[in-house]
């Protein structure tokens, strides 16, 4: 049963507020979406990788991915406005049974909690990282006002990647441009459909480079990882 990955790389990365989109920042001396693709690379358990940018970066991806060998790449292709229309993109070319969604800019997650996602998806069909939120969570109006506070024990701060039977993520993306749906997460078209998401619990260092302190605590991440091995 082959696992293909779906990197979305087309966003411009407006809150990192840097000229250069935050995927092609260098950091260790390697592009960020390098860094990520190479995980999947040396993932035993994957396929084929399929990656969506810009349009008038497509030619520019292609020699990044070549010069750094990575051969699990099988296509570059164009993204689209929003996170969902990348990815719908690169599902349009998938060949492979599984699919995972990985956002190009959360370079630190682990083969082995991509190893358990893997094993949990092939079970249930959907399963999704994530890790118990830390602090308190209020849901707040339009005038700033508290409105409740959801019982933090069941809050999750979902991540990627995220894990699905490549059919049903792509009948999910059909029905939620059906419907219009904006989604912030792949997740929520197949939670549209009424199928069960899982949970696994994913790790506190895989985060997604948003904003400039991100990368503060990229280096620090980078740093822990290096002294550990
Ligand atoms: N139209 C889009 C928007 C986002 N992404 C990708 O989805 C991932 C997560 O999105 P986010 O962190 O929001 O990236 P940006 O949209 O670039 O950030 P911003 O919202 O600050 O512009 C990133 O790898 C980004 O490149 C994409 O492929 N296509
Ligand atoms: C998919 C995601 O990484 C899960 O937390 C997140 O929703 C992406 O949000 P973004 O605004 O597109 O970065």
């Amino acid at each position: 049963m082959s696992v293909g990955v779906v990197i979305p790389a087309a966003g411009q990365g407006k809150r990192m507020g840097t000229k250069e989109s935050k995927q092609f920042l260098s950091f260790q001396d390697r592009p960020i979406l390098i860094h990520t693709l190479h995980i999947f690379e040396t993932h035993p358990e994957v396929d084929e990788i399929v990656i969506a940018v810009r349009e008038d970066e497509i030619g520019r991806v292609r020699q990044m991915v070549a010069e750094a060998g990575l051969k699990k790449v099988t296509h570059v292709v164009t993204g689209g406005q929003e996170r969902q229309d990348s990815v719908y993109s690169g599902l349009q070319v998938l060949s492979s049974e599984w699919v995972l969604v990985h956002d190009a800019v959360r370079p630190f997650v682990s083969h082995e909690a991509i190893t358990r996602l893997l094993t949990d998806v092939k079970m249930h069909g959907a399963a999704i990282l994530a890790v118990p939120v830390k602090d308190t969570v209020k849901m707040v109006d339009a005038a700033g006002i508290v409105e409740s506070t959801p019982d933090r024990k069941r809050l999750w701060a979902v991540q990627t990647p995220q894990a699905f039977r490549a059919d049903m993520l792509m009948e999910a993306h059909e029905q939620g441009r059906k419907i219009g749906a904006m989604v912030t997460d792949d997740a929520m078209l197949v939670e549209e459909l009424g199928i069960d998401v899982r949970v696994v619990e994913g790790e506190y260092t895989n985060i997604k480079l948003t904003t400039p302190d991100d990368l503060v605590l990229a280096e620090a991440i980078y740093q822990m990882r290096s002294k550990r091995l």
